[in-house]
């Protein structure tokens, strides 16, 4: 397999032996990672300090009026450096919580293998749905990312999600370590059925799902 991969995917540890599949990813283009400088974590978690701050203060309109000052003076610096989808470190570093990427939960990967993944993390005050916590929404997201890295882990192509049942079986708290662990369960020809559930660090579930996720075909988005 080249340098060059797509969607920045490598197979993990213990993937098929000289296997091409991951040259397969339907449509998706050739990017070859690019790797965060040193202090780039460190960057994407002042943003999250600054989002979660967002959420949960309320700010004097003269504080507010300096802050967007502030804030447009920092975008206006970052502007300049603009680059396409796979030309920035963003979601593509497995070293840096969320994999440097702003969108994606600050979770850590402790597993990555064939037979699943494991990974640990918080969900943040901007994660927050109602009365302390994490929205809905943010357990559907972090699930759809993990299932991108259990296809990625199981040696599969890239596959997208085309479903994803998720049961809510507690409320899940924020600002408090949790865990996911996740599998492929079965094959049949393009299609990867998936599990995964969210625990607390004594076990409970809080969360888990059903996914089917589809290998891509050549040239399909
Ligand atoms: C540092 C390393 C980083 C690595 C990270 C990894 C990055 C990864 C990045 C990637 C991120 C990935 C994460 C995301 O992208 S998640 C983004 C959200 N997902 C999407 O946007 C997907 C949109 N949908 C599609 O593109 C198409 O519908 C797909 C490609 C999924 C299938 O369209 P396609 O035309 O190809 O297939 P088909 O329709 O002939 O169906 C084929 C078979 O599947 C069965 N079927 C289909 N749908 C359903 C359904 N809902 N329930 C039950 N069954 C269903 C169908 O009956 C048939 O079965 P059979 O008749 O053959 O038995």
């Amino acid at each position: 397999m080249s340098e060059s991969v797509q969607s920045g995917v490598r197979p993990g540890n213990g993937v098929r032996s000289g296997d091409d599949v991951h040259e397969h990813h339907g449509g998706f283009p050739v990017f070859t990672p690019v790797q965060a400088g040193p202090n780039y974590g460190e960057f994407v978690e002042s943003l999250r300090r600054l989002q979660d701050l967002a959420v949960s203060t309320h700010l004097p309109d003269d504080v507010v009026d300096d802050a967007i000052a502030r804030v447009n003076a920092l975008s206006d610096m970052l502007e300049p450096h603009r680059v396409s989808e796979g030309k920035s470190p963003a979601g593509f570093n497995r070293q840096l919580p969320g994999r440097g990427s702003l969108l994606l939960l600050p979770w850590l990967f402790e597993k990555v293998e064939v037979d699943g993944i494991r990974s640990r993390g918080v969900f943040r005050l901007f994660h927050r749905g109602g009365n302390s916590a994490a929205h809905g929404g943010t357990i559907g997201l972090l699930f759809d990312d993990m299932l991108g890295m259990i296809v990625y882990a199981s040696g599969h192509p890239i596959a997208r999600t085309a479903y994803l049942h998720v049961n809510y079986r507690q409320v899940t708290p924020l600002e408090t370590e949790l865990v996911l662990e996740g599998r492929v369960d079965r094959v049949e020809g393009r299609k990867l059925f998936c599990t995964a559930e969210l625990r607390d660090l004594d076990g409970t579930v809080l969360a888990d799902c059903e996914a089917l996720m589809i290998e891509l075909l050549p040239g399909q988005p």
